[in-house]
This record gives C-alpha cells, sequence and structure tokens, in this order.
C-alpha cells in the first residue's frame, strides 16, 4: 500500500502534488523554479538569491553526497524548501558531515521527496514561475483549500525587496583566502592586493573568494551603504553583489548610490542581481522573465568574439537590452533565449553579467572576469 503523504505541494492554480516531507515540518508560501543543475544541492539551497524560492531539482539524486559546511554558500539554507524525485538517500562522500533532512531540519527549511518533478517542471514551464505553498505535517493533515487561497493570495517576487533582508548588517573585511589552485595569484603578479568594496545584496561566498583569488582585498558593506561609505574606504574599485528579489525594488537606495559612483568614474563589476541593478542605474529597465533561468549548463555567446561560455545560472529578472542606453554595449547573450547576459559601458571599466562566473555550483569557463575586473584596477594604478 502507498505510503500516506506527509508532504504536499499547492499551486495557485489549484494543482496538488503529494509526497514524503522530510527536514522542518511547517508550511511556507513562496514562488516555485526548476533547476537543472545535476551537482551542488548545498550551495544552491544556500544562495542567497533564492530568498522566496521553492527550488525543485530535475535531477533525481539531490542529498546522496550529505551535507559539508564548506560549501555553503551563506550561514543558512535561504531557500524556502526542496522539492526532489526521489527521498534523500543516506550520504555517501567523504566530504560529507551530515545529511540533507537533519541540516534542513535545524535550519526550518522544508522538503518534499517522492514527486514526479519532470511533470512539475513541465508545469513550470507552461505557466511560469508559480506561486505555491509547501507544507510538511507527519500526520499529513492539510487543509487544501485554505493553502491554495494563501498561494494566491501572495503578492509574488514583483516589486519585492529582498536584498535589505538578506544583506549583512555591518560592514566586515573578507578573510577567507583565495582558492587552494589561485594562491599567489597577486604574489605572482607583483601586485599589491586591489583594494575592492563589495556591496552585499546577497552574496555567494564563492565570489568574495573570486575576487580574493584574483588579487583583490575586499570589504563588504550592507546593502543600505551609500556612495559616502563606499567611498571612505578608498576603493579602486566596487562589486556589486547577486541577491534575491525584484532589482527595481531596490530604486530607493542601491540604484541611486550605483548612480553617484558611476560619476567617480571607476571600476565597477556586477554579477546578476548586481548587473540588473547596474543596468537601472544606466537607464535601462528588467522586466520579469516567465520560468527564468536556473542550472548550471547555460550557453552564452561573448557578442564581441563570439566565442561561447557555460553558464551558472540564477535569475528569474532579465535586462531588456531593447532599452539599452547609448554607450552601453551588450556583452554577452543567452544562446536559449536570446535573453541580455552583460554589459559594458562603451569608454570605462564598468561591466557587469546576468550569470555566475565563480558557479558554485557550475562550470568555471568564465572566470576570466574576475581577471578583467583586476586588470581594470591595475590599469589606474
Ligand atoms: N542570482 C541573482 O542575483 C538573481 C537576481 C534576481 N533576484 C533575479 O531573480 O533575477
Amino acid at each position: 500500500m502507498a505510503k500516506k503523504p506527509t508532504a504536499c505541494l499547492v499551486l495557485a492554480d489549484g494543482t496538488v502534488f503529494y509526497g514524503q516531507g522530510f527536514g522542518a515540518t511547517g508550511e511556507t508560501v513562496a514562488e516555485l523554479v526548476f533547476n537543472t543543475a545535476m551537482t551542488g544541492y548545498q550551495e544552491i539551497m544556500t544562495d542567497p538569491s533564492y530568498a522566496s524560492q521553492v527550488v525543485t531539482f530535475t535531477f533525481p539524486h539531490i542529498g546522496n553526497t550529505g551535507i559539508t559546511p564548506e560549501d555553503d554558500e551563506a550561514a543558512d539554507p535561504v531557500a524556502s524548501g526542496i522539492v526532489v524525485r526521489w527521498d534523500p538517500t543516506e550520504p555517501s562522500n567523504w566530504r560529507a558531515a551530515g545529511d540533507l533532512p537533519d541540516w534542513m531540519a535545524r535550519r526550518g527549511r522544508i522538503g518534499m521527496g517522492g514527486v514526479d518533478t519532470r511533470r512539475l517542471t513541465r508545469a513550470i514551464r507552461q505557466l511560469g514561475a508559480p506561486h505555491v505553498v509547501l507544507a510538511h505535517d507527519p500526520d499529513g493533515n492539510f487543509d487544501i483549500e485554505a493553502m491554495i487561497a494563501r498561494a494566491r493570495d501572495w503578492q509574488g517576487l514583483v516589486g519585492l525587496d529582498l536584498a535589505k533582508v538578506v544583506s549583512c548588517a555591518q560592514s566586515y573585511h573578507w578573510d577567507e583566502g583565495a582558492w587552494e589552485w589561485a594562491k599567489g595569484f597577486a604574489a605572482r603578479t607583483e601586485d599589491k592586493p586591489f583594494k575592492v568594496v563589495a556591496l552585499d545584496y546577497g552574496a555567494k561566498r564563492n565570489i568574495l573568494r573570486s575576487l580574493v583569488s584574483y588579487g583583490a582585498d575586499v570589504t563588504v558593506l550592507p546593502a543600505t551603504a551609500t556612495a559616502e561609505d563606499v567611498l571612505a574606504h578608498e576603493p579602486e574599485g566596487v562589486f556589486l553583489s547577486n541577491g534575491p528579489g525584484d532589482p527595481e525594488a531596490t530604486g530607493e537606495y542601491a540604484v541611486p548610490m550605483i548612480q553617484e559612483l558611476l560619476n567617480r568614474d571607476m571600476p565597477i563589476f556586477g554579477i546578476c542581481l548586481g548587473h540588473q541593478m547596474l543596468a537601472l542605474a544606466l537607464g535601462a529597465k528588467t522586466v520579469k522573465m516567465g520560468h527564468g533561468h536556473h542550472g548550471a549548463n547555460h550557453p552564452v555567446r561573448d557578442v564581441e568574439t563570439g566565442k561561447v561560455e557555460i553558464t551558472s545560472m540564477n535569475h528569474g529578472f532579465a535586462v531588456d537590452s531593447q532599452t539599452l542606453p547609448k554607450g552601453v554595449i551588450e556583452t554577452h547573450v543567452s544562446l536559449f533565449d536570446g535573453s541580455n547576459c552583460g554589459i559594458r559601458m562603451e569608454d570605462r571599466p564598468v561591466f557587469s553579467v546576468q550569470y555566475h562566473p565563480e558557479a558554485a555550483p557550475g562550470p568555471q569557463d568564465s572566470l576570466y572576469l574576475f581577471q578583467r575586473f583586476t586588470d581594470s584596477m591595475r590599469a589606474r594604478r
């Protein structure tokens, strides 16, 4: 006899999926997205850009390498929950320090297994990322009507400012060194580390590590830092991080702050939300996508060289390339749907990309962008 369901996922259109709950119990309302990466579930769950999103993985074996503290992209899981094909297995990995369900239970994150995630992914592709309620109750008591109503009433990510919510409260110096393979990069080039201020809108740790790998000395500032706060550190370059929510919702603090920095003529590099906010600051517009891009094998073409990079992606909003003003060049496009994946200012070292060159998880084809940032700071010394 089939096991009694202990978890359920309710879509705002009334579709219900049942499965087995794991991790925390309770209920959460969020946007549902699918991620096609075959590795890196822990990095995905701790990527702050997933705030207020439930992730379903198209790869079936989630949880089988356990949990490894060094793989956290933030202190806690940020994604609201996960929906997977099979119940997580016992971890089998020499690096594992714990198992996924226990880690999620201690951190208040709901999981649901035993779901036909391919069917669910098809539903997301048809509907666009739906609003959902995910619930886990060991007794299997669910008020489906109330859950549908809650999913329907939820405001969604459009207009939602989450960057401020996940950002650090205080500024700090990023002390974690370069990756093992990249140690000594700065020494090899005989450069003193380049002073970089990184604005934290939900920064992944591997971005900060990658900046250090390519020769930066990184001070992290909260999302609401003003241009004066930034300039007080006398940075040689400014980095704008990834982050959750609607880029337009940062229009009262981040966008005007970036506009002030643009008047100062210094190297600026942005990733994902940072890319979108830079585009807004330059006068372009952003749009909400249907189901977004979440995966680790998205092909992107460098428009200027014709070269294709396989990239890691996680975004639900995009820069509308039709709205890029004069003097701002589209540098990268998605080979999946032609959407904008990168911009630069024609005459200044100001550039950004929609995808994640730091990977974690994903391919490392795009690490050269960190080198480009360092080179632009070196050129100004
Ligand atoms: N990874 C990110 O920085 C995501 C940016 C933005 N929140 C989006 O969904 O498009």
